[in-house]
């Protein structure tokens, strides 16, 4: 699958020091790409420098084959969707008029509109000023007008922290149908579950460099210490190794008809994190 974003030896510092260090990676067209790490690991840097709101230090990155600083080209800024906190939205205008504005800008049908704001459960806040909404609705109206023009790339930072639960779902199928439609999708997260809920592959950031990068599955694979938990009966639980020794002792458990269930003990991502980097991922 061909590389929509290319990344080499990025690195970049402020007069405080040192927010990103040599960092390559690539994010294959079409997939749900996932930046995890902790606050200040630099995620909100990488968006930045990808989407050419900031140049780099040094290295290198290229989005739909060009120099991220010549991004800013319209006819590249038609194909990207971005959603970050500093996505100024205009604070005295309701919601609609906010995605009038947009729609108008990029030449879009206001069509649109109703429907992007249902998809978002926005239906009845249209009319609201945007300075009244609460941060989960804001967060919301954001990602709607990030998604009006159904960009080919999408840049989505934290796009859930504000939101509740039942609020998070609807985003995260809003994101899969998109992704199904082609979309590809760069996002970052603290939040563990959304990552091996949406992610093709993560990254794990810490301290500005890139720690693992791989599909979820197979670095809970790798990481794995190949046991397993036979749940029995009598309300006990037993930690069997996933190996030809076991089989005997398994086989005992089943031709008494004591298993209830039996599950591979894979660490969850959160765990593989705390491992890798040592820090957890608040
Ligand atoms: N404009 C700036 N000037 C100086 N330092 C900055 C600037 N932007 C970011 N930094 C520093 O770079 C580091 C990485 O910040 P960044 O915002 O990329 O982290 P993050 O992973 O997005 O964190 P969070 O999850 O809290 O948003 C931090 O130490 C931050 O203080």
């Amino acid at each position: 699958m061909e590389d929509i974003i290319q990344v080499e030896s990025l690195q970049k510092s402020f007069s405080g020091g040192t927010a990103i260090e040599d960092m390559t990676f690539s994010v294959k067209k079409a997939e749900i790409f996932g930046f995890l790490g902790p606050s200040g690991a630099g995620k909100t840097t990488t968006i930045k420098i990808l989407t050419g709101q900031l140049a780099p230090s040094s290295g290198k990155a290229d989005v739909f084959g060009v120099l991220s600083t010549s991004i800013n080209d319209p006819a590249y800024l038609q194909k990207l969707g971005v959603m970050t906190d500093n996505s100024g939205l205009y604070q005295r205008l309701s919601v609609y008029d906010n995605l009038k504005l947009y729609c108008e800008l990029y030449g879009i049908s206001k069509e649109k509109i109703p429907e992007e704001l249902e998809s978002l459960a926005l239906q009845n806040d249209s009319k609201k000023i945007v300075s009244n909404l609460s941060k989960g609705m804001t967060q919301r109206v954001i990602l709607a007008r990030a998604l009006l023009h159904e960009p080919e790339l999408l840049f989505l930072d934290e796009p859930t922290a504000a939101l509740d639960p039942s609020t998070s779902m609807l985003v995260h199928k809003k994101l899969r149908d998109l992704n199904e439609r082609g979309t590809t999708i760069f996002l970052t997260t603290h939040d563990m579950n959304e990552a091996e809920q949406l992610c093709d592959r993560v990254a794990f950031l810490s301290q500005g460099r890139i720690q693992l990068l791989d599909e979820p599955k197979r670095l809970r694979r790798q990481f794995s210490d190949q046991t397993m938990t036979l749940e029995l009966k009598n309300n006990k639980h037993v930690v069997v190794k996933n190996s030809p020794e076991s089989a005997e002792e398994v086989y005992q458990y089943m031709t008494t008809g004591e298993i209830i269930s039996i599950r591979m003990n894979e660490p969850s991502l959160g765990d593989i994190f705390v491992h890798v980097t040592g820090r957890a991922l608040l």
